[in-house]
């Protein structure tokens, strides 16, 4: 019988998260695990609510409700939407990256990667003064940082390069740079938005490679729109639409939800039936007759309430939010999966074909 996972298996706990911008609910109630040593993806279609999410885990934005609680290594926990901003790297051990690439472009592979150790040289130094005079305890940090920063130059590929203009590195190499720089933070928890984007295949490879490696010594949550990086490298993945959590488990099962391939194919409302049965295998069919599946539906930590197709979107308790008619797709398939099951006649037309669904968010 295998031990049911402690507090300290889980790297990050998000619960109840609400996050509001005026009368918009981006986030609403979402709850959702991420576990040590693994890579646990952020999904869902555009606008669904992934950037909130990370803005709250990093500090950007303070929830309006909801808390996130990151469980350190040594045992400390931290309550990330109590600490303030800066201390969120430094205490509770996360990093970032953003969607768009943010390197020192006229700096050296080196220099961006020293930069990001600046506040453990600043403190060796003194904040100056044994650092001017040379002092040992500075000439000791001073060549771990180097040390360091050429550790993940190498793991990402990049060490012939680390004296050249980090400006002048192909894309998916500033990619690498950028996340061999938030690793030089010492991070336990690292937070990707959009790695993948605008990536060649090669680049995505090299990219993939790399994050298995950091997950050796630290764990991911990743926001990605490239399946095709999401299905080969996460463990787990939670699956938002209208900032609700539609799906939450691992790649397989959450690849065959129809909520979650309707809410990826945004499809006309009357062709989703159809494009289920095109797209889905015999499990999805099989779903769509029986209802949803309660081991990656809604469980006790997910927002997502199951009810009759409307154009509005439920969040927590008397909480709804207006869209456009009929917008929810994850509400759609479960309206019909809650309607009279079909006859075996209908069932036998169904062609199991077993494709991924593609995603309908495009990148920026
Ligand atoms: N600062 C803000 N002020 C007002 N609305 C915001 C703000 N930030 C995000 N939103 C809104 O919250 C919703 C979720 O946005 P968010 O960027 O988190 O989605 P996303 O899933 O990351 O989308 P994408 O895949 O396109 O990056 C959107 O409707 C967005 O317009």
């Amino acid at each position: 019988m295998s031990a049911s996972p402690s507090t300290n298996d889980f790297i990050l706990q998000v619960e109840h998260l609400s996050m509001k911008f005026g009368g918009l609910i981006a986030i609403g109630d979402l709850s959702f695990q991420a576990r040590r040593g693994e890579i646990t993806a952020l999904i869902g279609p555009n606008g669904a609510g992934k950037t909130t999410v990370f803005n709250c885990i990093t500090g950007f934005y303070k929830p309006s409700e909801g808390m996130i609680t990151l469980n350190r290594i040594d045992g400390s926990s931290y309550l990330l939407e109590r600490l303030p901003n800066h201390e969120i790297p430094a205490r509770a051990k996360v990093a970032r990256t953003f969607q768009n690439i943010r390197l020192f472009s006229g700096m050296t592979l080196l220099e961006n990667l020293l930069v990001a150790q600046h506040n453990k040289l600043m403190k060796a130094s003194g904040y100056t003064m044994l650092g001017l005079f040379g002092f040992s305890s500075y000439r000791k940090a001073s060549a771990e940082s180097i040390d360091l920063a050429k550790h993940w130059l190498e793991k990402a590929n990049l060490v012939d390069r680390a004296d050249d203009p980090a400006g002048d590195l192909p894309y998916g190499a500033q990619r690498r740079l950028e996340i061999a720089r938030a690793m030089c933070t010492g991070p336990e928890l690292l937070c990707l938005d959009e790695p993948a984007a605008g990536l060649n295949p090669k680049e995505s490879a090299a990219l993939n490679e790399l994050l298995m490696d950091i997950k050796n010594s630290t764990s991911i949550l990743l926001i990605e729109h490239d399946m095709s990086v999401v299905m080969q490298i996460s463990d787990h993945v939670v699956v938002l639409e209208y900032g609700r959590k539609i799906s939450d488990g691992s790649p397989q099962s959450v690849r065959t939800d129809p909520r979650v391939i309707a809410a990826y194919l945004g499809v006309d409302d009357e062709e989703v039936e159809t494009v289920l049965i095109e797209v889905g295998d015999e499990d999805v069919i099989e779903q769509l007759d029986t209802g949803p599946d309660a081991a990656h539906g809604p469980g006790t930590s997910s927002s997502f309430l199951a009810g009759p197709v409307t154009d509005t979107i439920g969040h927590s308790e008397g909480e709804r939010v207006t869209v456009s008619k009929g917008a929810s797709k994850a509400e759609q398939v479960d309206a019909k999966a809650n309607a009279a099951p079909r006859k075996p006649a209908e069932r036998a037309t169904a062609k199991p074909t077993g494709s991924t669904p593609k995603p309908r968010g495009g990148r920026k």
